[in-house]
């Protein structure tokens, strides 16, 4: 039987745990078939991000028409889109293939704290991208740049939410990974309306590069299988859990989290 698809619109990771090479597998282990449309070449390895190259704009919208005309999106996902002239071009041509559920993952930076957006970059993802997203996923330094709120508790995890939706998006999740002083790692679902924090154990690992990208793309799989935004959500934090409590070292820095689980569950 054809599976259903879900599009990864994002840069590739040399080490093969973040980007690209975290969606696409993600999506293998959704039962999802995983299509692509690069937007950078970056050259990482566990200890950082040496520099990245980034694809012309008119390429990626040429691969977005590619895969879309032919063989049908049933949802996407964005990562690292490097360039404010990529995240014009990648706004312009969903609208004229979608509509399809959207999830915006508005990478800035990586974990190790290489910039992954050119400078001007951020706010065409805010202007451009979230009024478009049905689903947006920043981490809490994203959500400091985005909106200045420094998210200390519950209350300003709230107040955060709040303050992205202003942004247009559907709904928005305030992952709470970076959350200092907590035994639990609670990320906070909203639309405005409904408020659902989801709540799992914190697992003491220095292995999570690749979380943020295995998540978002856990959530698109669900969403192009035609799962709500709440379901979806509630299954990626549940699969996101499973692959960080099973990160392993690789490399004299940060490790991957891990989806291999899923071949032995
Ligand atoms: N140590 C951990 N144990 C369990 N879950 C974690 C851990 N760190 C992050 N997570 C979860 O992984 C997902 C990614 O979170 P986060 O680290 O906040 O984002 P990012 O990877 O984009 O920086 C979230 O669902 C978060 O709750
Ligand atoms: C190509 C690419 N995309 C995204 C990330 C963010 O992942 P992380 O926050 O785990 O470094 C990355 N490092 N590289």
């Amino acid at each position: 039987m054809t599976p259903r698809t879900a599009l990864t619109i994002a840069g590739s990771d040399s080490g093969g745990g973040a980007g690209i090479q975290a969606d696409l597998r993600t999506f293998f282990a959704h039962g999802v078939h995983g299509l692509v449309a690069l937007t950078a070449v970056t050259v990482q390895n566990s200890l950082g991000v040496q520099g990245f190259t980034e694809i012309p704009a008119d390429v990626v919208t040429a691969q977005i028409k590619a895969v879309a005309s032919d063989m049908g999106v049933n949802a996407a996902k964005t990562g690292m889109l490097a360039t404010a002239e990529i995240i014009r071009a990648v706004a312009k041509t969903l609208d004229e293939v979608g509509p399809f559920p959207f999830v915006v993952d508005p990478v800035a930076a990586s974990m190790t704290g290489h910039a992954l957006l050119r400078e001007d970059a951020l706010e065409a993802i805010r202007t451009e991208l979230f009024p478009r997203a049905t689903l947006i996923t920043p981490n809490l330094d994203e959500v400091r740049l985005l909106t200045g709120v420094s998210v200390v508790d519950a209350a300003s995890q709230r107040t955060a939410a709040e303050a992205l939706l202003e942004f247009g998006s559907q709904w928005v999740l305030v992952k709470g990974g970076h959350m200092q002083g907590t035994t639990d790692c609670v990320d906070l679902l909203s639309d405005g309306r409904e408020f659902i924090e989801l709540s799992g154990p914190r697992y003491i690992t220095e292995n999570t590069h690749g979380g943020g990208d295995t998540l978002a793309s856990a959530i698109t799989a669900s969403l192009a299988k035609g799962a709500s935004v709440p379901d979806a959500v509630a299954a990626g934090k549940k699969f996101i859990e499973r692959c960080v409590a099973e990160a392993y070292p690789l490399g004299a820095g940060v490790g991957p989290v891990s989806p291999f689980w899923v071949l032995n569950p």
